[in-house]
């Protein structure tokens, strides 16, 4: 579990988490959703949570242990814990595909067969087979960002940290991102995202924390964080489309787009009044 405790963040006299207090990975909670508008916080609550800023106030627990900031600690947090950062190019350091997302496992020293083994199965789990050879300056962004979530996936976390997984992706690349969530999920993945695309949260997270101006205004599952259409438009958020139909046509709330259109009851009643 990952807990922050009172945990206030400011960048010199900028102050941007206040009083931040949550626990992640309670039974049930798999993917959990930071949810907020730009410039309120979510990356930097990532970066505190990775160790590479410190909080100024409050701390951060790992199974109950606080962080410890010491190289020795940082690179067993860094074991624990890892973070696809928003703009995949911040941690693309080789030029062909491959090797770029071997590269960390080549840092801790595991046997070239583990590294092979390791990076196959990768490359398949996120179908970038083909793409292996490729030099990397010659991919699209949804191909980076797809080798840039390899290169961390290799490393078999315990948690996964995506910054705003979806910024840049074309419904495909976005389809392809709620697979991938869904399909690691249910192996156990532990996923903390940061978004503002409130249809992608909605339709793969399990529990939600509402950010406004770096302070938690608001946490639950997808019935009640997503309830308060006034308070997500003060946050200059939009309601999922899913709570939309549910609030203002009185439709059940549906879990995902597919329970919508799978409800036989619902197409019945819409096909008698055509
Ligand atoms: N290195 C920095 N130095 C000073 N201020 C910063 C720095 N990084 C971020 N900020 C400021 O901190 C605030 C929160 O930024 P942050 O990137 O954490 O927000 P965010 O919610 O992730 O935004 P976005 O959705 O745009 O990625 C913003 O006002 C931003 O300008």
């Amino acid at each position: 579990m990952i807990e922050l405790q009172d945990v206030d963040f400011a960048y010199d006299d900028h102050q941007v988490l206040k009083d931040v207090s949550l626990t992640l990975g309670k039974p049930g909670q798999n993917v959990i959703g930071l949810i907020g508008q730009n410039g309120s916080g979510k990356s930097t609550m990532f970066l505190n949570l990775v160790g590479i800023l410190k909080p100024t106030s409050g701390r951060i627990l790992l199974d109950g242990q606080p962080l410890k900031y010491d190289k020795k600690s940082l690179t067993h947090l860094r074991q624990k814990v890892c973070i696809v950062f928003q703009d995949s190019e911040q941690q693309l350091f080789y030029s062909i595909v491959k090797d770029d997302i071997a590269f960390a496992l080549h840092n801790l020293k595991l046997p070239q067969d583990e590294v092979v083994a390791r990076v196959r199965k990768v490359l398949k789990q996120l179908d970038i087979e083909h793409l292996k050879d490729r030099p990397i300056q010659y991919l699209s962004g949804g191909q980076k960002k797809r080798v840039a979530i390899a290169g961390i996936l290799v490393l078999k976390s315990e948690w996964l940290l995506l910054d705003e997984p979806t910024a840049g992706l074309d419904p495909d690349g976005k389809q392809r991102m709620i697979t991938l969530i869904k399909g690691l999920a249910a192996n156990g993945q532990k996923i903390l995202i940061s978004s503002h695309d409130m249809d992608f949260m909605y339709e793969i997270g399990d529990y939600f924390y509402l950010l406004q101006h770096g302070n938690i205004v608001k946490q639950g599952d997808k019935k009640t964080a997503f309830a308060d259409d006034k308070l997500l438009s003060e946050c200059s958020l939009e309601q999922p489309w899913l709570m939309k139909l549910h609030q203002r046509l009185g439709l059940p709330l549906y879990e995902h787009a597919d329970a919508m259109f799978e409800d036989e009851q619902l197409i019945h009643t819409l096909s008698a009044i055509q």
